[in-house]
């Protein structure tokens, strides 16, 4: 069975001059595809060092991480960059747009990394604002829009490259309940398109409309 992600005994420590700090000890796990994960844990547990590992932005300095069936371990810098590329979608925390650029232009952003062809990328990025619902918003810039439409923009740019596997920090961190609400339904409707996602909050409320919560405590990882 190849499971979508796979981590086993994966350590990461932040060493500087007179600390050192054990961010991830020894944690496991195995994620389906098609599955929505919840990472729950409080400020400092843990749980951006794991998403960033999960991502190919850092490395662990222990421990094994399987993406689809490629040990990401032997995997050289831009092997890794190709998977970051290809398979994988981030949402970042307070949604990371960029402010001087159009919704469109925030959207493409991924594609100029991509193998998609350019002739592709206008339809490719039409059709995800219409299946998000901000169509008429295209134009706009990111200060023009509500926060929820921001998010949506983010998820746009997440999905764009269609990656299988999607990676969000605080997805509804800076949304009111009932915006966290629908952007949740969002990612379950992406869910049901068989893509895998990983996403960390404080929000226990958001997390329950999850498949599966882990909990990360000072660096290790619990299942409820
Ligand atoms: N670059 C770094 N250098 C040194 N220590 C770091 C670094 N990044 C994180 N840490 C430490 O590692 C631990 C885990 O940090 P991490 O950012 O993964 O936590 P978190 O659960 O995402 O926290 P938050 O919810 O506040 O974002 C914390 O004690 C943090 O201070």
């Amino acid at each position: 069975m190849t499971y979508s992600i796979e981590i086993d005994q994966i350590c990461k420590t932040y060493r500087g001059v007179g600390y050192e700090v054990k961010a991830l000890r020894n944690v496991s796990m195995k994620i389906n595809t098609g599955e929505m994960t919840a990472v729950v844990g409080t400020s400092g547990s843990g749980k951006t060092t794991l998403l960033n590992i999960l991502g190919l932005i850092d490395s662990p300095d222990s421990g094994t991480y399987r993406l689809g069936d490629i040990d990401t371990g032997e995997c050289t810098e831009t092997e890794r960059a190709g998977l970051r590329n290809s398979r994988l979608g981030f949402i970042l925390q307070e949604f990371a747009l960029i402010d001087r650029y159009t919704v469109e232009q925030n959207i493409k952003i991924p594609l100029l990394y991509s193998n998609v062809p350019k002739r592709e990328w206008n339809m490719r990025i039409d059709a995800m604002l219409d299946k998000l619902g901000i169509a008429e918003k295209k134009k706009r810039r990111p200060a023009e829009l509500s926060g929820g439409q921001k998010q949506r923009v983010a998820i746009a740019r997440a999905l764009i490259s269609q990656g299988d596997v999607i990676l969000a920090d605080e997805p509804t961190g800076a949304l009111d309940s009932r915006t966290s609400l629908e952007i949740i339904d969002l990612f379950q409707r992406i869910k049901s398109e068989n893509k895998t996602i990983v996403l960390v909050t404080h929000d226990h409320d958001i997390a329950a409309e999850c498949d599966r919560i882990l909990h990360i405590e000072d660096g290790r990882l619990y299942e409820d």
